[in-house]
């Protein structure tokens, strides 16, 4: 069986992967709040668990893995949202989880098995305080309840940092009834105008964090294999998480491995709503890039690090997608290339896998590109249509290009020059790489009228 390697953020060791069961391998990522359309980062975490679902349901079985990622559909900022325009809540999340698959299902990415709403959840939520409580592990004080950070010893270990720096360092709502300024909320009391459920503490509604721990206990148990989210997650959410769950179910080892992808940035901060320096994956979508270039791009970089989203990196996917498309049209899959699962189980090496496409396609195999891209979720039936829309366009394009190389071969440069120009006042986007190669893109409000005839 492939031996799958992972960077484990509990350990900060990269581990090999062993499954608690490899009959019912489970894991978790942190899903949206949702109160707005999900912008380009947001897709980061989405696709790269997908590739790891797919990594995984390739070695352990398509029915061996349950994969489960939330809605947060009660949250202040969803409460903000209804009160800014009039609408209600369930009018707002119901439309945003709408929005949400689509924009996520136009990137080729498979659907969770599991999509719980948080306020399906709530007497999971209750019934998980009241346990914390009875357990002297929370204290319930003026309508809330809060989680005594002080009575769990391993509280900052996710992150590596005492309570004491945490203090010192994060900016804490500081509240009267706080033991301890770290201490955070699991439950708050709800005015008669917020989404508000009946508690032995009062009218009230949960903290973000507990849902996470409720909702994956109740859909995966104390114990499950993998736990994912944003880097920025780690600290306090999912150390949040942890000091609850392993505190409510002090048996159990939670979530055993701890993924964490790095941000996708804008001029080296994070992309966040915010921050403000977003657009959002419909955004990207309706200029007509490619729900799969979007993908290639994204995978194009370790998960591990920091990337950007470049005009140039669109240009250089979609020209591979193009020819890999071309390549592999009516063709069989073949085989996965054992160097794609290779790279793949090397703690989710996309890139690694990528420069075996390119391997596979630059030696024409079509049908091994075509099995080794779809394990990757790329050229996957019904996402190339956007190809055939641009099929006549992309010949028109090809074919000059072609007689400005060959004009360029007789050293007729005031020709090529005349034909770069035609193309380039029509609105096609051109790039000359080393070799020759010249990538191109349609770019928007272009009009290729005067190309013809
Ligand atoms: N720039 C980013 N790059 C990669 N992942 C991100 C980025 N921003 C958010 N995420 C991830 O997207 C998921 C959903 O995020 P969430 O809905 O909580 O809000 P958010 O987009 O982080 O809000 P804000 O942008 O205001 O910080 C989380 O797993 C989070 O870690
Ligand atoms: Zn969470």
């Amino acid at each position: 069986m492939t031996q799958i390697t992972l960077h484990n953020t509990k350990t900060r060791q990269t581990e090999v992967f062993v499954p608690l069961n490899p009959a019912n391998v489970r894991l978790y990522l942190c899903g949206p709040t949702v109160y707005d359309r999900a912008h380009l980062g947001n897709a980061r975490p989405v696709l790269v668990f997908d590739v790891l679902v797919r990594l995984l349901r390739h070695v352990y079985g398509a029915d061996a893995v349950t994969y489960a990622r939330n809605f947060t559909d009660v949250d202040d900022k969803i409460n903000d949202r209804a009160a800014a325009t009039g609408r209600s809540i369930r009018d707002i999340t119901d439309e945003t989880i709408g929005w949400y698959h689509a924009d996520m299902d136009a990137l080729g990415a498979d659907r969770p098995d599991l999509e719980p709403r948080a306020t399906d959840w709530i007497p999971a939520m209750v019934e998980m305080i009241t346990g914390l409580i009875d357990r002297g592990h929370a204290y319930a004080t003026e309508g809330h309840v809060l989680f005594a950070v002080d009575s769990y010893a391993d509280y900052g270990a996710l992150s590596g940092r005492s309570v004491e720096d945490m203090i010192a360092g994060a900016r804490v709502e500081v509240a009267p009834f706080k033991r301890n300024p770290m201490d955070f909320v699991l439950w708050k009391p709800s005015d008669t105008d917020q989404p508000g459920w009946d508690s032995p503490w009062g009218h009230g509604r949960p903290g973000w964090h507990i849902e996470c721990s409720a909702m994956s206990y109740g859909l995966l148990g104390a114990s499950f294999d993998i736990h994912g989210g944003g880097i920025d997650l780690q600290f306090p959410h999912h150390e949040n998480e942890i000091a609850q769950s392993c505190c409510a179910h002090p048996e159990a080892s939670f979530a055993r491995y701890w993924i964490h992808n790095e941000m996708l940035q804008v001029e080296g901060r994070k992309m966040s709503k915010s921050l403000g320096n977003f657009f959002t994956v419909r955004d990207l979508l309706d200029q007509g890039v490619p729900g799969e270039v979007i993908r290639l791009v994204m995978l194009g970089t370790h998960y591990s690090r920091p990337m950007d989203w470049t005009e140039d990196k669109r240009l250089t996917a979609e020209g591979a997608l193009r020819k890999w498309r071309a390549l592999t049209a009516g063709a069989a899959p073949g085989a996965i290339d054992p160097e794609v699962i290779t790279a793949l189980a090397d703690n989710l090496n996309t890139a690694g896998a990528i420069s075996a496409l390119h391997r596979l396609a630059n030696a024409g195999d079509a049908g091994g590109l075509l099995a080794s891209a779809q394990m990757l979720g790329l050229l996957q039936d019904g996402m190339g249509d956007w190809l055939a829309a641009s099929g006549d366009d992309a010949a028109l394009v090809d074919g000059l290009l072609a007689d400005r190389a060959a004009a360029k071969a007789a050293r007729d440069f005031a020709a090529a020059d005349a034909i770069r120009d035609r193309l380039v006042a029509a609105g096609v986007v051109l790039k000359d790489k080393p070799g020759g190669v010249t990538e191109w893109q349609i770019g928007a409000g272009a009009d290729l009228s005067s190309l013809k005839g």
